[in-house]
């Protein structure tokens, strides 16, 4: 029902209203999505989407967005979809159970851990360089696994303490993650498996049990390892509970769960949440942005100058008072998750209706956050679609409203993680640009929706050493 005067975006077909233009693979629903952001800014940043019988409200305004956000904490029910999978984690629980957990993971990314994981970036950064090393042997290199397995890696390491790097663990978990994200993406492309009833019948919810499997198994292992270790630990001591130093985001689950506050299946949830949501986004962003590197040749000599200069040439670490200074590397990943947001919407369910600067959108509607729409929105200037990271440094080169850009989402369930995300991709490139020049073409890649935003062809990159000699 439409409650309100706002507009609705064009192509809309009698009965079905926009339907048509989600039913398909993710490329589609991501041009839908690019379609649907497009239209509400040209429309004044809120605009209906028709999906089956539903009103989408898609927001692209600033201030708008940021109202939504922080009105309605309440994530939409599609994020049910993955309550097999993440259970009641961060990303997909609501309420209590949200600000809760959100609490106890907080100190996780205080500055005094995001120092700590530092270390831990620089070694990860030292295993992707060997990694490339052997692949660049054949040509070009296909940078998608390797980049993941090394965001996984990362990951497992700050967040549970896993050192040793299982190539087919690995393998099997990326897998395992893009098949469930194409799934929960196919469930939502078709309404009529938005009801649990038809969705038991169809052939995804077998495929979704299998996976699962494969990811619960995995999980499990890395609690079951992380208790044994500290009650290894702690009877090591003579049952006394020491505070040590390295708190990795599992010991301060498993910390308060000894305090009864969180069930193993909580836990669970948890671990599953952080791995997707910390490592797949990351190593979506450290892809995209050396293609980028490797397209525009001019900004990855800028990016290697500013890191040569604030770094040195050699390959030393990158060190806690040094990443703060790459500005420019920092102003380059921000304008590629502007222009190339890895979420490119998040969805909420209002209880109550909101009040925006020019409609009231009624309880319990469908809400967009239309990132994409949002990072090219008008008040980004006549080039807002243009590739300049120079804007984030120029005064006024950005939108006063920070809340304009929302790669890492607004509000009060903003990204946990975007700190440690641009630190560690910070670190990342400068160990890439030291040792290579890399060459791309962004251009010729096209991209899909399965949930995050990712490259649905192939990514070749040429590493070329800086000194000359190709290995
Ligand atoms: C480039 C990398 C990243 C991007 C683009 C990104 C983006 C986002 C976005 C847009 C959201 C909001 C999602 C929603 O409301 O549905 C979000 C939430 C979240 N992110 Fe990230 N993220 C990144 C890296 C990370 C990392 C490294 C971690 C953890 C290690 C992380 C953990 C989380 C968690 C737990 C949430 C849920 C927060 C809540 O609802 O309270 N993210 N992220």
């Amino acid at each position: 029902e439409r409650h309100s005067n706002v507009p609705l975006c064009d192509n809309y077909l009698p009965v079905i209203g926009h339907t048509h233009m989600i039913i398909g693979g993710g490329k589609r629903l991501l041009q839908t999505v690019k379609y649907a952001c497009e239209e509400t800014n040209k429309k004044g940043g809120v605009a209906i989407l028709k999906l089956g019988l539903s009103n989408y409200y898609i927001i692209t305004d600033p201030e708008d967005n940021l109202t939504v956000a922080n009105g309605t904490l309440q994530k939409h029910f599609v994020y049910q979809f993955a309550s097999n999978w993440l259970g009641d984690g961060l990303i997909t629980s609501s309420g209590e159970t949200w600000k809760r957990h959100r609490k106890l993971l907080n100190p996780a990314f205080s500055q005094q851990m995001l120092n700590i994981y530092t270390a831990v970036f620089n070694r990860k950064s030292r295993n992707l360089i060997s990694a490339i090393e052997i692949e660049m042997k054949s040509g070009p290199v296909l940078i998608d696994t390797v980049f993941r397995e090394m965001a996984l890696n990362t990951l497992l390491s700050t967040a549970f303490g896993i050192e040793e790097e299982d190539s087919d663990f690995n393998k099997k978990y990326i897998h395992a993650v893009d098949v469930i994200l194409a799934l929960l993406t196919r469930r939502f492309q078709n309404p009529l498996l938005h009801y649990p009833f038809f969705y038991k019948l169809s052939a995804l919810k077998k495929k979704e049990e299998e996976v699962i499997e494969t990811i619960l198994t995995a999980s499990k292992k890395i609690i079951k390892n992380k208790r044994e270790a500290l009650n290894k630990e702690r009877s090591n001591e003579n049952g006394y509970a020491t505070e040590r130093k390295f708190k990795t985001m599992l010991d301060l689950l498993l910390k308060d769960s000894d305090g009864d506050a969180l069930t193993d299946e909580e836990i669970r949830d948890e671990v599953d949440t952080l791995i997707l949501a910390g490592s797949d986004t990351s190593s979506q962003l450290t892809l995209v942005v050396v293609m980028v590197l490797g397209s525009y040749p001019e900004i990855q000599d800028k990016v290697y100058q500013e890191v040569a200069s604030v770094c040195g040439v050699s390959d030393t670490d990158v060190e806690k008072h040094q990443h703060p200074r790459l500005v420019y590397t920092e102003a380059v990943l921000k304008e590629t998750l502007r222009l190339y947001p890895t979420v490119a919407v998040v969805l909420r369910k209002p209880e109550n209706e909101i009040k925006l600067k020019n409609y009231t959108i009624p309880a319990n509607s469908n809400c967009v956050l239309g990132i994409y729409g949002l990072n090219r929105h008008p008040v980004w200037g006549p080039d807002a679609h243009t590739f300049r990271p120079e804007r984030w440094l120029e005064p006024g080169g950005v939108p006063d409203d920070p809340n304009a850009f929302a790669g890492f989402s607004v509000g009060k369930r903003n990204c946990i993680g975007k700190t440690y995300a641009l630190i560690s991709t910070k670190i990342i490139l400068a160990h890439l640009v030291r040792r290579y020049k890399v060459t791309a073409d962004i251009s010729k890649i096209e991209f899909k929706m399965d949930v995050i935003m990712t490259p649905s062809d192939n990514c070749y990159v040429e590493f070329e050493l800086r000194n000359g000699t190709t290995t």
